[in-house]
């Protein structure tokens, strides 16, 4: 499988290894927000992974940005063909990872933003082992979280109180992540997922074989 990437946008044109970097948190907690700040910011340069889902379109969201949107046929057939890198069901709707653009970016050396649960993310991880940056978003209290999907007034009172009762056991699954934040303040969250990426990206792992070339040219200074 073509999972792994070189990416020559840092590091002074040096080519290293890319990243794929997953955030999951329980519903209402700010994924969706944090990608989009990530997204608005090109310096960052990350491509966004369009899921598959067999969820109904919500009014504020377009398909082909936020996702691609389904029948359940239709996603048994991609599941079926193995054109999904990882899939789940989530509050009793289907999502999915569609394979081909992941690889593809990957392939064009660029890193790749996920917005997916904890059984996706073990899928991926699985797959790609340490090019994985997985981060848990955690609300700053249940009842801020209730707030926040309230507020959002997207989803139906059934499909609200539905995520709020899967709320519990996602929250338990953080220990799976590489990093845990609360986001109490989106613009603190924001800067402390950026610090983790740039650090991401710095990791002595990523950065073979174009660091190998760069610290062969050091040496040979006179
Ligand atoms: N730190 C924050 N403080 C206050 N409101 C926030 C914060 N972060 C996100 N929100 C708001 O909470 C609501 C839910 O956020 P968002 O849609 O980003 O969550 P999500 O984790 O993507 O949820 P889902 O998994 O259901 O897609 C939105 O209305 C968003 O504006
Ligand atoms: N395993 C996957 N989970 C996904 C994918 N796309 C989204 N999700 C997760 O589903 C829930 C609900 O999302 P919502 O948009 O209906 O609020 C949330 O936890 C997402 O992270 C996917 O492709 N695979």
């Amino acid at each position: 499988m073509a999972l792994a990437a070189h990416n020559d946008t840092d590091g002074g044109g040096l080519k290293r290894r890319g990243l794929m970097l997953i955030l999951s948190s329980p519903s209402g907690a700010g994924k969706t927000s944090l990608t989009r700040m990530l997204l608005q910011r090109p310096e960052l340069d990350l491509t966004l992974s369009i899921s598959v889902t067999t969820r109904p379109r919500r009014s504020s969201e377009v398909e082909g940005i936020h996702y691609e949107f389904i029948t359940h046929k239709r996603f048994e057939q991609l599941r079926d063909e193995g054109e999904l890198l990882e899939w789940a069901e989530v509050h009793g709707n289907c999502y999915g990872t569609p394979r081909e653009p992941v690889e593809r970016a990957l392939a064009q050396g660029r890193d790749v933003l996920f917005d997916i649960d904890y059984q996706g993310t073990q899928q991926v991880k699985a797959k790609a082992g340490e090019d994985v940056v997985t981060i848990f978003i955690l609300p700053p209290s249940m009842k801020e979280l209730k707030s926040r999907l309230e507020r959002r007034a997207e989803d139906s009172g059934e499909a609200i109180a539905s995520r709020l009762a899967n709320a519990a056991n996602e929250i338990r699954r953080w220990r799976l992540y590489d990093y845990v934040l609360i986001n109490d303040d989106l613009q603190k969250t924001f800067r402390e997922l950026v610090a983790i990426l740039t650090a991401e990206r710095s990791r002595a792992v990523r950065q073979t074989p174009g660091i190998e070339a760069f610290v062969e040219t050091l040496l040979s200074e006179k």
